[in-house]
């Protein structure tokens, strides 16, 4: 098996690969890229893996980082690119099942490829586009199946991470994770509470908008894995009709929590308190809350000009994405009343605070804020111009 077309990103980092070899060691490209570029979807991050020890990286290149060297990864500066060139390496111990307790580097391509994860993620990609399968990867990108590379407890064991992975490969390539892979998840599902929840929460998202989230959510549900989640054991029986919703794919997180939210049945604070519990960011609790006040008037039919207006863009458009899925709301007829209203923000305002203390003489206080909130609920209602005079008029008349 050989590539013969390359993507850009590998054309980049051949010289990279080129010099290594002519220094005396084998390189090769490895991991997501090399299964990705078989499946012909775009690559992204290029890793290059290598017989040469991290020293003997460095003095290849004259532009080099110290990424993690100690796990054997030495960044290479090339043409403002960035290549994450790792040596050969095993790894034992994993004691608290995420981190080997030592790593080893080695000369040999198989002994790093066998502590990989999957089969799919196990294949290396010369310089001249000649696949190296050893575990038989290419038969499983075929057949569409993520199977651990050797023995999947084992896999599991060393990093618990790597069933999230699968749930997750699952849903990203459309793919079904192997039955005695599935087995294994199953037998080990609850080691993922090893995990930081920042990683476990990396994972749920990318398959949350996988291309086939049914899938990926049904074996994070048989395999028990949602036990170990944040906020998730209870919710069994809603987490299994979130699976059953459409498959529509999704394109922001934050659709995919509002869905989540309400399957669950959440309350604004609920859901607060379930998006902090997997330390979600600050702005995406925010949108997924704005959402959960939203939907409800969008699949009913009720919500009015000021709604939209409060909600803004982004809430509005993650809440028409899950209205869509949940009762097939056309999505257009909100996106065109929003579209419409006078203004979409404060700032849009003919006038501020400052013209209004300048040209009314109103002093600074409670009762200056009151009179610009009203002059923004009337320009978005459409009973007040959005232009100074006006606006001033407005003011004067309804201060008296
Ligand atoms: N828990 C993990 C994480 C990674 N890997 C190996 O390291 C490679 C690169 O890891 P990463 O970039 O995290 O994942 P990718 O498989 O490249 O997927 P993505 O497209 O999301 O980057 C993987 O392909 C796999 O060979 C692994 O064995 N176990
Ligand atoms: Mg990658």
């Amino acid at each position: 098996m050989k590539i013969t077309h390359f993507e850009p990103d590998f054309v980049h980092a051949l010289p990279i690969l080129r010099a290594i070899e002519a220094a005396g060691y084998e390189a090769y490209f490895v991991g997501g890229s090399v299964r990705d570029a078989l499946l012909e979807l775009p690559i992204h991050d290029v890793d290059i893996a290598t017989s040469a020890y991290p020293a003997e990286v460095k003095q290849i290149f004259t532009r080099t980082i110290d990424t993690g060297i100690q796990h054997g990864t030495v960044t290479v500066r090339d043409h403002g690119h960035s290549y994450e060139v790792t040596t050969f390496r095993t790894e034992s111990g994993y004691q608290d099942f995420r981190r080997p307790d030592h790593v080893t580097f080695v000369r040999s391509l198989k002994e790093d490829l066998k502590r990989r994860d999957f089969t799919i993620n196990a294949l290396a990609m010369r310089e001249d586009g000649t696949i190296l399968d050893l575990f038989h990867g290419l038969d499983d990108l075929k057949a569409h199946l993520i199977r651990a590379v050797g023995d999947p407890n084992q896999r599991f064991h060393e990093d618990a991470l790597r069933m999230m992975r699968a749930v997750r490969f699952e849903s990203q390539l459309g793919f079904t994770v192997e039955a005695q892979t599935a087995a294994a998840i199953k037998t080990q599902h609850e080691l993922l509470s090893k995990i930081a929840i920042e990683r476990t929460h990396s994972e749920f998202a990318k398959l949350m908008l996988g291309i086939k989230r049914h899938n990926g959510l049904t074996t994070f549900i048989q395999s028990e894995l949602y036990t170990q989640c944040p906020d998730f054991a209870t919710h069994r029986d809603d987490l299994i009709s979130l699976s059953q919703l459409n498959d529509q794919q999704l394109t922001d997180e934050a659709s995919a929590w509002l869905l989540i939210a309400n399957a669950f049945k959440l309350t604004v604070a609920q859901t607060r308190k379930l998006l902090k519990d997997w330390k979600s960011s600050n702005e995406l609790i925010a949108t997924v809350a704005a959402g959960v006040k939203l939907l409800p008037l969008i699949v009913t039919g009720s919500a009015q000009p000021l709604d939209l207006y409060h909600a803004g863009a982004d809430v509005l458009r993650i809440t028409l994405e899950a209205a869509e899925i949940l009762q097939g709301v056309a999505p257009e007829t909100w996106q065109t009343q929003y579209d419409a209203l006078p203004i979409h923000d404060k700032h849009e305002l003919a006038i501020n605070g400052k013209d209004l203390m300048e040209r009314l003489q109103m002093q600074p206080g409670p009762q200056l804020g009151k009179a610009l909130n009203g002059v923004e609920r009337a320009i978005v209602l459409g009973q007040l111009e959005n232009n100074e005079s006006a606006i001033l008029k407005w003011v004067q008349a309804n201060a008296e």
